[in-house]
């Protein structure tokens, strides 16, 4: 475990990691010492002779010449200034351990993000969306908390060994029987707890990725829900979900208050224990050992919340362990290396001999030789699941070939050149995602605006009536997913985005697939307008987007046969 929590900490989050043991362990002095300060003062104060006989205070009486109950009115008021200061450090150190925590929190939720951006594409669209959704949201979340629990149990353990080094000096046997009863009950409750607990997690684990799946899919197929009229069965498979998800947090929320009910009520009897034992040993009243019952009671208050705080940081390390497993593979996985050189495009894509097969699946694409020249408009057709999308997603440098090349005029794709390569690309999907934000905004895709650029885009993408007879124009925001505008209007401003790049070639995958023919019609003779001087590659379904084409490629059984 320790490797991997190191292995995703940084290097500065490594030093605050050491700063906090080192503070950790001065906190464990301060409070033996707070403790151990008890018991003179106990002494002195049930006692007024121990202050003028004892080798101890015997000199500081001497010194200070004072009359006895003034000095311990002064030993009084210098213990409530250090307890004082000892609360402020304690709130102090908790709040370093909040923030080292929590704010891991932050860097780990970006560097999680950081490294879904530069996944390899194959690797990315093969990972479930609501697990990458919950990974960022909650695992990273979950992680936190382990770190915390994890400095918490470092700490408290410094403090109890500190204490129970003191408790030993003052009574042994005492201490001994103590440790042993305590380890005994610890040892109880972790066999008992840890087994359940670690049960409780996986129910979490598998019931939470349920109900992410669920929320996911339903959210994005409520029109379809609608119309089925499935409205009462979908909120039904929702309610399963969510009440087993409620019933794994419910058993690790019950499982982790045992601890600290169990440990109270044995604090309790130890107490009592002590006492007795006290007692009948010197077979007195306790006045004169009144200051050692004090200690053992006053470290008995301390160490009991701090066993406790162990044992819930242990079971919330075991609870919360997946999530390091998911967080450590994650970070694991691997990334794109691009370079910066730049690769020019004047004559020609040239595929050569390129085989392409999914992980784990046969050859989808076999030494297939293809040529594109600039500015010619081709088209692939072919049945679902032919492998159009792969071939295009193969051609403009998303997904890697695993045999043979893809040349650019001679020179060959690869990780050095590819990034210069892809910025040559406006795309245009099937499916468009427009975030709720400005029409301007969703054009430039994160850029700063140009408004030259932006209106010169708006009108080849035949936005321009539309966006004059909004009232705010381009500024006019689109609602979540472009809700508040026509299929069509998605479609423009999804070229509109493409174009603003000022892309050389233009890939549309079925990009207007959703829309009525007359639409389509009067977009695709737009498209043919606007690539005039580009290179368009089509992926079609219906011949009649296609008729503008130079070429057309029937995709089958990873061969490309050119229709005539
Ligand atoms: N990420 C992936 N991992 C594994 N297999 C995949 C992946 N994406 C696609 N495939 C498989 O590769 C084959 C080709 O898929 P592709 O999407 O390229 O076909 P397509 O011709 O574009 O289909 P459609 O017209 O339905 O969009 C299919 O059998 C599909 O199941």
């Amino acid at each position: 475990m320790l490797k991997k929590l190191f292995f995703i900490l940084n290097t500065h989050d490594k030093k605050f990691l050491f700063a906090l043991l080192i503070f950790s362990i001065f906190i464990g002095f301060i409070e033996s010492f707070a403790i151990s300060l008890i018991m003179p003062f106990v002494s002195v104060a049930s006692n007024f002779e121990f202050l003028e006989k004892s080798s101890y205070f015997q000199p500081i009486y001497e010194y200070l010449n004072l009359p006895s109950y003034k000095i311990i009115a002064y030993f009084g008021c210098i213990l409530i200034a250090f307890y004082i200061f000892r609360a402020f450090l304690n709130a102090f150190y908790f709040h370093l351990l909040a923030r080292f925590s929590k704010g891991r929190y932050h860097s780990l939720a970006c560097r999680i993000f950081d490294k879904y951006l530069h996944l390899e594409y194959e690797n990315f669209t093969n990972k479930n969306q609501s697990e990458l959704l919950k990974t960022i949201t909650q695992e990273v979340f979950h992680l936190s908390t382990l770190i915390s629990a994890f400095l918490l149990m470092l700490s408290e353990s410094f403090v109890v060994f500190l204490l129970y080094t003191l408790l030993l000096i003052i009574n042994y046997k005492i201490t001994l029987a103590l440790s042993a009863f305590l380890l005994l009950n610890a040892f109880i409750l972790i066999k008992i707890l840890s087994p359940l607990v670690k049960k409780a997690s996986m129910a979490r684990e598998e019931a939470m990725k349920n109900y992410f799946e669920i929320l996911n899919a339903n959210l994005n197929n409520l029109k379809i829900i609608k119309l089925k009229t499935k409205e009462q069965s979908t909120q039904k498979l929702y309610e399963i979900q969510s009440g087993l998800f409620a019933k794994a947090n419910i058993s690790n929320e019950s499982i982790s208050s045992i601890p600290r009910i169990y440990l109270e009520g044995m604090g309790f009897c130890m107490l009592c224990f002590i006492v007795v034992y006290l007692v009948l040993r010197y077979e007195s009243d306790i006045s004169s050992i009144l200051a050692t019952i004090t200690i053992f009671v006053v470290a008995l208050y301390r160490l009991m919340p701090s066993a406790n705080r162990i044992i819930t940081s242990y079971n919330e390390i075991t609870y919360y362990k997946n999530s390091l497993d998911i967080i450590y593979n994650m970070l694991n996985e691997k990334e794109e290396k691009l370079g910066n050189e730049s690769i020019d495009f004047k004559e020609k894509i040239t595929l050569k001999n390129l085989c392409f097969a999914y992980k784990g699946k046969k050859n989808l694409f076999e030494n297939l030789n293809f040529e594109l020249k600039k500015n010619e408009k081709i088209a692939f057709i072919g049945k679902s699941g032919s492998g159009k999308s792969t071939l295009v997603d193969l051609i403009i440098g998303l997904l890697k070939p695993s045999d043979g090349a893809i040349l650019i005029d001679g020179v060959k794709l690869d990780e050095s050149n590819i990034k210069s390569f892809r910025s040559k690309i406006g795309y245009i999907p099937q499916q468009i995602y427009l975030f709720n934000d400005s029409i301007a905004k969703n054009i430039s895709f994160g850029e700063e605006i140009d408004e030259a650029l932006l209106h010169k885009v708006i009108k080849q993408a035949n936005l321009e009536s539309f966006v004059n007879s909004l009232e705010d124009g381009v500024h006019t925001k689109v609602g979540d997913s472009g809700s508040f505008l026509s299929g069509g209007q998605r479609q423009r401003i999804a070229i509109a985005r493409a174009l603003y790049q000022q892309p050389e070639i233009l890939v549309l995958d079925e990009a207007t697939s959703a829309l009525d023919q007359e639409s389509e019609a009067k977009i695709m003779e737009e498209i043919y307008k606007i690539s005039k001087d580009k290179t368009l590659i089509i992926i079609a379904h219906r011949l009649s987007t296609i008729q503008g084409c130079d070429r057309v490629f029937e995709v089958n059984h990873g061969h490309l046969k050119e229709q005539v």
